[in-house]
């Protein structure tokens, strides 16, 4: 087993904190990893990205594999190179987008085929083709199996047929990665909201072998408390020695409770894109920064939060850049964000350490349901 060495430096409940030391650097965990989907975390410089305390950021099979194509990018030098990101960038394997973004998709035991939202052009992926593009052509450091995410809701049938698959695919994902010393690969649990299923899912993916696990099949409809009830019965049947990542997440909120029931990693598009919307996140929640109320409100986002973005501006500027519909408010808004977001990881960091996270988060949801904003 190849898995990159996982430290966990501290424990306090079922909160772990630690860092997963890498080729291309240490990720602190628990970790927050914007999304770059295609190749760029939108509206924001790699170096922006890095020193609003990002470790790792995510890449994407389907996007990437459509435009500017996987065997470009190889050519190109790989995504590192491309876009300029020297840390490490972990990949998912396509399966959840084909089904969010492509039109006419068809699914087979093979893999899935589908035609590009993008130029209608026919595609296809299986767990082999997967791997190949985001070990081999775009050189992620951490691959995702091909899996399919399961509907939600789904009939208990479907959710087991759809789980069976998924590991039948993660058995060809581990074939076709084999053993590489400077790359590692995640495996996906499934099973809706099943408990046994998620646990068969589990047990199967151990057997397997991955270098970690990750909770798929959430953040899909399901809603808050399912969400932790899932967790609850799935992370403890995974290795203590291994990363666990919870994919698609979340809100802050998401992160403070899923770190608190034992997850590692996080990705989400939220930060980013709520604020191409206007939003800027808080312990108190989303703040609409179009909101008259700010129209003359001299103060900062955040200024506790040591980024440009949260620190330097004023609300009335960000304000007046969002009704106007500048560019430089999407740009300051995603750097609080993620900046915020990378933040509010490092307190969790540091309240595990301290043995005091049942404290920081006890302060937290009662800043969140606050209605101050
Ligand atoms: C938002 N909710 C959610 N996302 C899920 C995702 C995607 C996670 N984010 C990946 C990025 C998305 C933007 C482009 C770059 C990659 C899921 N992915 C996989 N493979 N399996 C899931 O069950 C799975 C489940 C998910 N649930």
């Amino acid at each position: 087993m190849t898995h990159f060495p996982f430290e966990i430096a501290a424990v306090d409940g079922a909160a772990r904190t630690g860092r997963i030391q890498t080729p291309r650097g240490d990720i602190r965990t628990p970790a927050f990893m914007p999304v770059g989907t295609a190749a760029t975390v939108k509206a924001l410089y790699p170096e922006q990205v890095s020193e609003a305390g990002a470790d790792i950021i995510l890449g994407n099979t389907y996007h990437l594999m459509l435009r500017p194509g996987a065997e470009r990018v190889h050519r190109l030098g790989g995504l590192h190179r491309f876009m300029r990101w020297s840390g490490p960038i972990l990949t998912d394997s396509g399966g959840f987008q084909v089904w969010s973004l492509s039109k006419l998709r068809q699914m087979s035991e093979e893999g899935v085929t589908f035609k590009s939202h993008i130029d209608g052009s026919a595609h296809s992926l299986t767990p082999e083709r997967s791997i190949e593009i985001q070990a081999d052509l775009l050189g992620a450091d951490i691959s995702m199996q091909l899996d399919e995410c399961t509907a939600f809701p789904s009939p208990r049938e479907e959710a087991e047929r759809s789980m069976e698959m998924s590991l039948r695919w993660a058995k060809r994902s581990k074939a076709a990665f084999g053993e590489r010393e400077t790359q590692n690969l995640f495996g996906i649990v499934q099973g809706s909201t099943f408990e046994d299923l998620r646990r068969r899912s589990a047990e199967g993916l151990m057997e397997i072998g991955f270098d970690g696990y990750a909770i798929g099949g959430l953040a899909v409809g399901e809603g808050f408390e399912a969400m932790c009830e899932v967790l609850d019965f799935t992370t403890p049947v995974l290795p203590l020695d291994r990363p666990r990542y919870l994919m698609g997440v979340g809100k802050p909120v998401d992160l403070v409770e899923s770190v608190a029931r034992g997850v590692d990693m996080f990705d989400c598009v939220m930060p980013t894109r709520s604020g191409r919307h206007g939003q800027a996140w808080s312990d108190y929640g989303p703040v609409n920064l179009k909101n008259a109320r700010f129209a003359e409100d001299d103060t900062p986002l955040n200024a506790a939060i040591a980024c440009p973005a949260s620190r330097d501006y004023s609300r009335a500027y960000i304000h007046h850049l969002v009704r106007a519909g500048e560019y430089l408010g999407s740009m300051l808004l995603s750097w609080h964000n993620i900046a915020y977001y990378e933040d509010l990881m490092a307190r969790m960091r540091t309240a595990i350490a301290e043995g005091e996270f049942e404290a920081f988060r006890r302060g937290f949801l009662e800043r969140w349901h606050s209605n101050e904003k």
